[in-house]
């Protein structure tokens, strides 16, 4: 079942080494068939230029397995925890890329301080809160989604398609699997950008409101007209 999205995860998935955002068998990727409430997901700790097609995992949203030899990425709660809170995305990207995990690890959001970050992301990319001891020995990969939405409270997923889970490392989405790879991809170059930024202006503040609102909604929304009709 569902062979055109495995091949379409498989190929978003080989797309995380060969942009350089993982090393090994980090990172994970994963799309939704909403009419069918089922998800394909990278299976756990395969070499990437090991996979196949037909080593991806089907998962409900329950957590059941549907389909696979092959036991599910182990960051699978994460995905489901967002699928199941995050009505409109298509598909998730998990990576260890090197800019935005700093970010994460020194538990800092990536505030906008240009274009390039405006292009893509309505304003400040966030980090969650540091996860409790309960949390982290208890349903670790499913809280790691809960705090992801905590972080979302008073945002929408689709305007900031990002976040930074503390001490951890970023996670994207999309509307599909490769749309979330585009934007893990540009959370990267947009992180090494900030960092660089603020190595020249230290209390650099964000970048006014006009701008990014003409950046943002040229591309996104019912007014855009960015590239080709
Ligand atoms: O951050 C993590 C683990 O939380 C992942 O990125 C792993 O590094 C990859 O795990 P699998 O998807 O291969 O289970």
């Amino acid at each position: 079942m569902l062979e055109a999205l495995k091949e379409e995860v498989l190929q978003a998935n080989l797309e995380l080494p060969k942009r350089e955002l993982v090393t090994y068998t980090w990172g994970n990727v994963s799309g939704i068939d909403r009419e069918k409430g089922l998800f394909v997901i990278k299976p756990s700790g395969v070499e990437y230029d090991k996979m196949t097609a037909q080593d991806m995992v089907v998962v409900d949203l329950a957590g059941n397995k549907v389909e696979g030899d092959l036991n599910p990425s182990s960051d699978t709660a994460t995905h489901r925890y967002l699928y199941n809170n995050f009505a409109n995305i298509g598909g998730i990207v998990h990576t260890h890329s090197n800019w935005a995990t700093s970010w994460a690890q020194a538990g800092k959001g990536i505030p906008a301080f240009g274009t390039t970050q405006a292009d893509y992301f309505y304003g400040k990319i966030p980090c969650t809160r540091k996860m409790t001891a309960e949390e982290i020995n208890g349903e670790y990969e499913w809280d790691t989604g809960k705090v992801i939405v905590e972080a979302f409270a008073d945002l929408d997923p689709m305007q900031v398609p990002a976040v930074l889970v503390k001490n951890h490392g970023p996670f994207t989405w999309g509307k599909d699997a490769a749309n979330a790879v585009h934007n893990a991809v540009v959370l990267e170059e947009v992180a090494k950008m900030a960092y660089r930024a603020l190595n020249l202006t230290p209390d650099l503040a964000a970048m006014d409101q006009v701008l990014l609102d003409k950046h943002f909604l040229r591309k996104h929304g019912e007014n855009a007209y960015y590239g080709q009709k």
